[in-house]
């Protein structure tokens, strides 16, 4: 059995941990991760992020195809099948994966293909992919080995029509409708794709309104244009049991309600992937969600074990894992080091969503004095040119101080929009102000006008007080 003894071992090659290891070596430390799949990037390039992403943005290109006048002169709309789709997809994980792959020898970070299980504090077995097992040895460790989407034990997820967000990527055909199970940020992301593919969409929501964590306009905005594109959003609703036929899944519900489509998709939830870590080796236990608990400094209760990213759960985000993998190989090398508790939000439905900061009804509950400015991007001269015309921007700002407390934005490339707001909004005081907007001069015509609008509606409120 051969044996190695590293600095730092990584578990993991997504986001999370390929940041800890390259930051690692780039602080000096002789860095190895270990990684089950047979290549990096983690779920996050195979079956998370990037592949809905890829996805949406095909999907977003032929409902522009389909919808915008002037491509009318090039002939009828047309329809693209869901495995059409994924072609263009599979092209952005490979070159993910090469771009990634490439990170490892240029950082001099050893990648070793296998799946990891803890011995003790400082050693893991590593069962290799040709069945070797090599055992590694290191100062410190990161665990970083993601989430995975929750199964409940009554759903038969072996059943060919049933499908959750790894699955539904290998799916071969498009199929005429779908039900959704669980209205969180996958399950929009989902139904926004599968409606611009032109597939019935029904929308299960356990909750009462959609992603509950936005401001309530935003929320609102998203219902909205979801059943403009024929999606059936149903809130409050829980499944009672789940029915799959040869030609459908049937979903009957606590309510008392049948619902029946081609195909389910079930996006309720994710869990941390510990089960196979050998946790109980080390002393550690994993929560019912299978996540870890850590400290300020990103370190679990055995002090040569640390976790970052989605086995941490919240935020759970690859925007997060990637700060929180450099901010604990900072931590482990004892320099100062940054706690990610601010991220912002990027929902990549049709329409995008951003937020950061706090929601009117945050601040409501708070007794915070706010106004609010909003800009309508169909009145920016660039969205009447492009012809993305759906959105707003929303910049909430404290009465007397001005201070910018929120930014919450839907409508094309709201996720890159929302960041102007977001860069004066972390300015230390008094330039964090929504006056920044109106004293500055913009490119016209940008999408960046929206927040000269949105701050010039918002001091006039304030002025007429
Ligand atoms: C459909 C979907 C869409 C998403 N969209 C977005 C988005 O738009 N923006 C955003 O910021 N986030 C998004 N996310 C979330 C994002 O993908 C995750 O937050 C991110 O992937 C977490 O990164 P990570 O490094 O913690 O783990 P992961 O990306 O999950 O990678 C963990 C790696 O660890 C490996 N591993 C596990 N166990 C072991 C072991 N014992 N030994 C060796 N290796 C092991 C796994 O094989 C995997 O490669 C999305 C998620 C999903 C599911
Ligand atoms: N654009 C983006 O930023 C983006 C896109 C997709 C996913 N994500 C991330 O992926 C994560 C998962 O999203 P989601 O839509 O599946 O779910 P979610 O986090 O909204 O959860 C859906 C429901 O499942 C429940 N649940 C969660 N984990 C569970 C578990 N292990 N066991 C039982 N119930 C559980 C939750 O309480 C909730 O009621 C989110 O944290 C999200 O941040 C982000």
């Amino acid at each position: 059995m051969a044996e190695q003894k590293f600095d730092l071992v990584v578990i993991g090659s997504g986001p999370a941990g390929e940041a800890a290891a390259m930051s690692a070596a780039k602080k000096g430390m002789r860095a190895a991760v270990i990684e089950k799949r047979p290549a990096v990037g983690g779920n996050c390039t195979h079956k998370g992020t990037i592949p809905s992403k890829a996805l949406r943005h095909s999907v977003k290109q032929l409902m522009r195809y389909n919808t915008q006048p002037v491509f009318r002169a090039l002939g009828e709309p047309c329809r693209l099948s869901f495995p059409q789709v994924m072609e263009s997809v599979h092209k952005v994980i490979n070159y993910q994966v090469e771009m990634h792959t490439s990170f490892y020898a240029r950082n001099r970070v050893e990648l070793i293909l296998g799946e990891a299980c803890f011995r003790d504090a400082n050693t893991v077995e590593v069962q290799l992919q040709d069945g070797a097992v090599e055992v590694i040895k290191a100062d410190k460790f990161v665990v970083a080995t993601g989430s995975r989407p929750y199964r409940p034990g009554d759903v038969d997820f072996h059943h060919p029509r049933v499908y959750d967000s790894d699955t539904i990527l290998e799916m071969q055909h498009t199929p005429h409708s779908m039900m959704i199970y669980g209205a969180g940020v996958i399950g929009c992301e989902y139904a926004s794709i599968f409606a611009a593919l032109g597939v019935k969409v029904d929308l299960i929501n356990t909750r009462g309104s959609l992603l509950e964590f936005l401001d309530d306009e935003i929320s609102d905005a998203l219902s909205y244009h979801l059943r403009d594109m024929g999606v059936t959003v149903r809130h409050q609703e829980e499944y009672a049991k789940v029915v799959p036929t040869e030609n459908g899944v049937i979903m009957e519900m606590q309510s008392g309600k049948r619902i029946h489509a081609d195909a389910l998709l079930w996006c309720n939830g994710r869990s941390g992937n510990t089960g196979s870590l050998g946790l109980e080796n080390v002393g550690l236990e994993a929560n019912h969600r299978g996540q870890l608990t850590v400290d300020e400094h990103y370190c679990t209760a055995v002090d040569s074990i640390y976790a970052v990213g989605d086995v941490i759960g919240w935020p759970s985000l690859a925007s997060a894992s990637y700060d929180q993998g450099r901010a604990v190989a900072a931590a482990i090398a004892g320099r100062g080091h940054r706690v990610i508790e601010d991220a912002p939000t990027g929902i990549y439905t049709l329409p995008e969503i951003s937020s950061v900061g706090q929601t009117e009804s945050e601040l409501t509950a708070a007794k915070v004095p706010y106004e609010v400015g909003r800009a309508l991007f169909k009145h920016t001269a660039r969205a009447q040119i492009s012809g993305e015309r759906v959105g707003m921007l929303k910049i909430l700002f404290h009465i007397e101080t001005h201070e910018i407390l929120g930014i919450h934005c839907f409508g094309a490339e709201a996720a890159e929009i929302v960041h102007i707001g977001q860069a004066i909004m972390k300015q230390p005081s008094p330039n964090n102000v929504i006056d920044f907007f109106v004293n500055t001069t913009f490119n016209y015509p940008t999408m960046a006008e929206a927040y000269r609008s949105a701050a010039l509606d918002g001091l006039n409120r304030v002025m007429r007080l």
